[in-house]
């Protein structure tokens, strides 16, 4: 097999939960960017946003990091003095390969990647927040109280970049929008064993609203402007401004 290629659903198995796993970590590049229609133009452009938005001594979260690509397309970006980008995710086999990743690249900024969970840390002086296809693994029922710590955390002007795979409220454009993923990721060299073993093991997991959920918590939250800034099929991604 192909050293990092993403053969992890391949063979027939007992489906268990999916989690971001040492076995997953492993493959991680591989397997989002065959798996996330657009998923190279959104890490480019969330490093044009953070070159844009940052303010001088201002923080850059990059919240559910992974291995630090967004980190890493945001400090090639910045161009703001005083600045710090924080990287966080729960997974110690994530961490261990992000610190690899972002202590290989000179960076015009300190990037610190903390192994904790988000709703743990505090979020202070940020100028841009990233959450990168995360915000869909925490429950649906603590989406609401990490929009609103990291919209108190904002600087005036702040804002939030947030990615998540949608389902759509009329259901024959959801089954369509479904099946150009699904041929997506045919066409990347998925079977279709791949396909669905992936699918049962982020059922319970990986719980997908709708924009318009996503627009409601964000203005209730005090966003004043919630913009999608890319669409393609059933993935999304979304600015928003304090
Ligand atoms: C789809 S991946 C994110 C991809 C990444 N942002 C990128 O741009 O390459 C979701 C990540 O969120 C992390 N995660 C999920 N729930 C989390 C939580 N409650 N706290 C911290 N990290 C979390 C997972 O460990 C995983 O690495
Ligand atoms: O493979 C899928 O269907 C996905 O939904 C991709 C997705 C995501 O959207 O976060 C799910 C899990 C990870 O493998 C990375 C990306």
């Amino acid at each position: 097999m192909q050293a990092g290629k993403d053969a992890i659903y391949s063979y027939p198995q007992t489906i268990e939960p999916f989690r971001f796993d040492q076995a997953v970590a492993e493959v991680f590049p591989d397997m989002i960017q065959r798996s996330v229609p657009g998923y190279a133009t959104i890490i480019d452009t969330i490093g044009q946003l953070v070159g844009r938005c940052a303010q001088d001594n201002s923080h850059i979260y990059d919240l559910g990091c992974s291995l630090g690509a967004a980190s890493l397309a945001a400090s090639k970006n910045l161009n703001k003095t005083n600045c710090k980008i924080i990287a966080v995710d729960n997974s110690a086999a994530m961490v261990e390969r992000c610190r690899l990743h972002t202590k290989a690249f000179k960076s015009a900024c300190p990037i610190e990647v903390l192994c904790d969970d988000i709703q743990n840390i505090a979020i202070k002086k940020a100028s841009v927040v990233i959450m990168n296809f995360t915000l869909q693994f925490l429950a649906p029922e603590e989406r609401n109280s990490i929009i609103a710590k990291i919209f108190a955390g904002l600087l005036p002007g702040g804002i939030l970049i947030l990615s998540e795979k949608l389902q759509h409220k009329d259901a024959v454009s959801n089954e369509l929008l479904i099946d150009l993923h699904h041929e997506f990721k045919r066409r990347n060299g998925y079977s279709e064993l791949e396909i669905s073993q992936k699918r049962s093991a982020l059922e319970d997991v990986m719980r997908i609203e709708s924009f318009e959920s996503h627009q409601q918590r964000l203005l209730s939250a005090g966003f004043v402007e919630v913009n999608m800034w890319f669409k393609c099929f059933n993935f999304a991604s979304i600015v928003a401004i304090k």
